[in-house]
């Protein structure tokens, strides 16, 4: 088993690699035909240990670009690697080094206990006595599976299962997980065990982490790098503060005052509530035309300011903002 990032990767090789790639269906409509193109010359590279979201509107491409990355879709046309591997034809030399995780899809023995479904899992991936034994240990101890170990899987609640399905896709230490909307339905608490796993098995191990998702909880508590795709193409490759900033989205600026001012009024700054009587405010500002320092002046002349958060703005709004600037 790996244990150190240098150990991935072979030299400074892209984990992903996309030229120009692309996927097309036909869909039939009546007695017409009709050409869907779901991912367009993507080209993209994706370097080992990087934690990256993979983020776009419902049907953007996110699906069928992963289902190409993972060799379970031929592409259309362009060229793609991943973990230097051609997914198709290398498809089963590359289900060792990837581990996918599916939202809304099992990839446990459903009438199984979970322990049986990781004993199968670690013979089809040939882990030896040793690795089985250590890998399964580290797993159950960190994603908490030790208590429901010997439940059937079908009578797992659903944050349970996810954290099953994920001890199972990275029972073999794969080098790059792909999560598929690894948090759809879950509880507040379930996502945050699931995250602090995520951080935790990547700080340890180096694991590269490439993640669609539609909460951006997952993409500002996981991800460093946002690729965002509109309509089967990129259109952003960045960080997030990145991506704010393109579109010039608003920053919150929330302040606690030493005494109540009930009607807070800043230039500059859009008031979006208060608590405690007036004693904190949230301000909405807009950094290209104004900037944090201006607007802490304006308030201190209102009342002593205590204590002061910047809250990064929401990525829907981003997205859309993205989208709606390109329509
Ligand atoms: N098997 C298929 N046959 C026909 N069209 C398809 C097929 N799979 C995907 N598409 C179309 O390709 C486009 C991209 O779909 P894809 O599932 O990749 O999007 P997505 O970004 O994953 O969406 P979501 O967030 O809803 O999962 C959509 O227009 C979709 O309808």
């Amino acid at each position: 088993m790996r244990s150190a990032p240098e150990a991935i990767g072979a030299g400074n090789d892209p984990i992903i690699h996309s030229r120009g790639l692309g996927r097309d269906f036909t869909v039939r409509e009546g007695l017409r035909r009709r050409t869907v193109v779901a991912v367009d010359d993507l080209s993209i590279s994706v370097a080992a240990g990087e934690a990256v979201g993979y983020i776009g509107a419902n049907g953007a491409g996110k699906s069928t670009t992963i289902k190409m990355l993972t060799g379970i879709l031929v592409p259309t046309r362009g060229e793609v690697t991943t973990c230097g591997l051609r997914p198709v034809p290398d498809r089963r030399r590359l289900a060792r080094e990837v581990g996918v995780v599916f939202g809304q899809r099992t990839q446990l023995w459903w009438d199984l206990p979970v322990r049986e479904s990781l004993r199968i899992l670690a013979a089809i991936h040939s882990l030896s006595p040793a690795a089985e034994r250590d890998r399964t240990d580290e797993l159950v101890e960190r994603l908490e599976l030790e208590e429901f170990l010997g439940t059937p899987v079908r009578q797992l609640s659903l944050g349970q299962r996810m954290r099953a399905e994920v001890a199972a896709a990275l029972l073999h230490s794969p080098r790059l997980v792909i999560l598929d909307e690894p948090t759809i339905g879950l509880d507040v608490l379930s996502k945050q065990r699931l995250r602090e796993f995520l951080v935790a098995e990547r700080r340890s191990h180096g694991t590269t982490l490439l993640l669609t998702t539609h909460d951006m909880g997952d993409v500002e508590r996981l991800c460093d790098r946002i690729l965002l795709v509109d309509r089967g193409s990129l259109v952003f490759d960045g960080t997030l503060a990145g991506l704010s900033a393109t579109v010039g989205a608003e920053r919150v600026m929330v302040v606690d005052l030493a005494e109540p001012v009930p009607d807070l009024t800043v230039p500059g700054t859009r008031h979006v509530d208060s608590e405690g009587g007036g004693l904190r405010h949230r301000l909405a500002f807009d950094p290209g035309a104004t900037t944090a320092a201006r607007v802490l002046t304006e308030v201190s002349r209102h009342a002593e300011v205590l204590d002061l958060a910047i809250e990064e703005p929401d990525v829907e709004d981003v997205v859309r903002r993205v989208y709606a600037s390109r329509r």
